[in-house]
């Protein structure tokens, strides 16, 4: 077996013992031929949507949305997570902060927010093994200390997506798939260490695109408990969907798991994104700017709701999405302003019967836990039913009214090329114009300018049709524009140029590329 170099640079950090590459080999055997198979069903998929296909409920999996089960019964430190933080696993200071938020649930990310470096993804690894036997510390450079509380949240990590690889890890001259080395690596040094102290091994799956997939992971999880010696149904997981073919298999996605299962979440930015790139070539769907796909258009009013009546159903719990509203420092009108607007997403969402909810900085904690406290004084609503609603296949592809704008589609080439400096530099999350930005919000971004150069509604409200040549246009301005915010230095220090190259990629390649971290990773050390 071939490993590479960088392993022994890491050695040190004790998470790429022979031992733990000796089960990811094993996870790599099994499952790679089928993860393989999985994404060339994708592109297969694709290439219906692009002669005009809509996904509808499948006629072969009617049973299971008709049948009586449930899941298995969601353990303690899972029954109430009213608000879960999120963040990228790779800094140890975050960590520390998101641990000790007062956020019942801390969803340590390997994916949206975290840019993949090698550096990054052990110290990820590293930070949760140490906070996990409350060894975590961290000094800042001015001094200040960073310890856990006593009260931890409970620890959910987010693994990468089955498309991407991990390419430090080769297998006989192969990259490991990233979901099984982030994985891997997490339940091999900590599965039984939590299950010790009261906890267990538990996970959030993202961009999953169909039932197949879940059962894929599902399969993961039986072998890997098999191989630690661990009862079948203590890894518990919680799928996003966040991708239109994935909602129409809500369901049969809880199915699956169900041993498994720790309900769904509504991950809204890649949901848009998913809308956006599987539709790409269907002449009668198209978005207007991104400020103006809220969660109160009917496709996404219609896919949150079947979510929390599917999840309930099978007495799963439902978990909402992240509103990208931040705290605004030095503007006490704009941060009011971002907190009413967290408010008001938060009330929706408890009101449409969901368990819980994401923010993206501590300080948004107490505002959800506010309103949860408020609407949901039990730890969970799972009980209510929610019977009342019907959505049907076409509500959830219903295609919302609305403007694209010059002011749009420059916020998008200049959050995209800003979004991907800062991954290209190792961060992952952003905060840009007041609001947090990570792959998702990226992806819609870059997404939306390719669509809206091909596609005959591409046409700002002015009425100039959106092309290459306008684009290219507001790219040198935005450059200008980024350059003069942020200064001189750091642009000449940043990645900028390579930034614009690979937006430029995006948007030109005639074949839609699927996601921007696969060539943005080729960049990345
Ligand atoms: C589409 C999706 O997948 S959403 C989920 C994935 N996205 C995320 O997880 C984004 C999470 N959020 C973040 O990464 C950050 O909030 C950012 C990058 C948007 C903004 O971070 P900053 O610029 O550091 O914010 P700010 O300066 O206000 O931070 C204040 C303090 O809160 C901490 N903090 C901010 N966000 C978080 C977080 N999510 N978790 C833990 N601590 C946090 C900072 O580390 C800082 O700590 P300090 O005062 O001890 O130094
Ligand atoms: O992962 C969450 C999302 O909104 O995307
Ligand atoms: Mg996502």
């Amino acid at each position: 077996m071939e490993r590479i170099q960088e392993r022994l640079q890491y050695e040190k950090s004790e998470i790429l013992t022979d031992d733990a590459a000796a089960f990811l080999e094993k996870l790599h055997e099994r499952f790679e031929e089928k993860r393989k198979s999985l994404l060339q069903l994708r592109e297969e998929l694709q290439k219906e949507f692009d002669q005009g296909k809509k996904p509808t409920f499948l006629e072969e999996t009617k049973a299971i949305r008709e049948g009586d089960w449930t899941i298995a019964p969601i353990p303690k430190d899972l029954q109430d997570r009213r608000v879960e933080i999120t963040g990228p696993a790779g800094d140890p200071k975050m960590v520390i902060n998101a641990f000790n938020s007062g956020a019942k649930v801390f969803m340590a990310d390997f994916e949206d927010a975290n840019a993949p470096t090698f550096a990054n993804t052990i110290q990820g690894q590293r930070n949760l093994r140490d906070a996990i036997r409350r060894t975590l510390q961290f000094t800042a450079p001015n001094g200040k200390v960073y310890q856990l509380k006593d009260e931890m949240a409970t620890l959910l990590v987010r693994p990468r997506g089955w498309h991407m690889v991990e390419k430090h890890f080769l297998i006989d001259g192969e990259p490991i798939s990233a979901s099984l080395f982030d994985f891997g690596l997490f339940f091999y040094h900590n599965a039984k260490e939590l299950i010790k102290r009261g906890s267990g091994p538990y996970f959030y799956l993202p961009k999953l695109e169909n039932a197949k997939e879940a059962r894929l992971w599902n399969d993961v999880f039986v072998f890997a408990q098999e191989e630690l010696g661990i009862p079948q149904g203590t890894i518990k997981a919680t799928v996003l969907i966040e991708t239109i073919t994935a909602a129409f298999e809500a369901d049969e996605i809880l199915y699956e798991l169900k041993e498994h299962s720790a309900g769904l979440n509504c991950g809204r930015w890649d949901y848009i994104f998913s809308t956006i790139k599987k539709f790409r070539k269907h002449p009668d769907f198209i978005l207007p700017d991104r400020s103006q796909v809220t969660m109160e258009v009917p496709f996404m009013r219609a896919y949150t709701l079947y979510v929390a009546k599917t999840c309930h159903k099978r007495n799963a719990p439902a978990i909402g999405g992240m509103a990208a509203q931040i705290p605004v420092k030095n503007d006490e009108v704009a941060n009011a302003s971002a907190f009413e607007k967290v408010r008001k997403d938060k009330e929706r969402e408890v009101k449409d019967g969901f368990d819980g909810s994401w923010v993206a900085h501590p300080g948004l904690v107490p505002v959800a836990k506010e309103v949860f406290d408020q609407y949901m004084p039990q730890p969970n609503q799972i009980v209510r039913k929610r019977d009342d609603i019907e959505i049907t296949a076409e509500q959830l592809v219903e295609v919302p009214e609305g403007d694209i704008t010059e002011s749009g589609l420059r916020t998008n080439i200049s959050v995209g090329i800003q979004y991907i400096e800062a991954w290209l530099m190792g961060k992952g999350a952003v905060p840009l114009y007041n609001l947090m930005e990570d792959a998702a919000t990226a992806e819609i971004s870059r997404a939306q300018v390719w669509q809206w150069i091909r596609h005959p509604k591409g046409i700002l409200s002015d009425g100039r049709k959106v092309t290459f040549e306008l684009v290219e246009q507001m790219i040198e301005e935005e450059l200008e524009k980024i350059k003069q915010e942020i200064g001189a230095e750091r642009f000449e220090q940043g990645r900028f140029e390579e930034a614009t190259a690979l937006f430029r990629e995006l948007i030109e390649q005639e074949e839609f590329i699927e996601f921007l971290t696969i060539p943005g990773y080729e960049k990345l050390d």
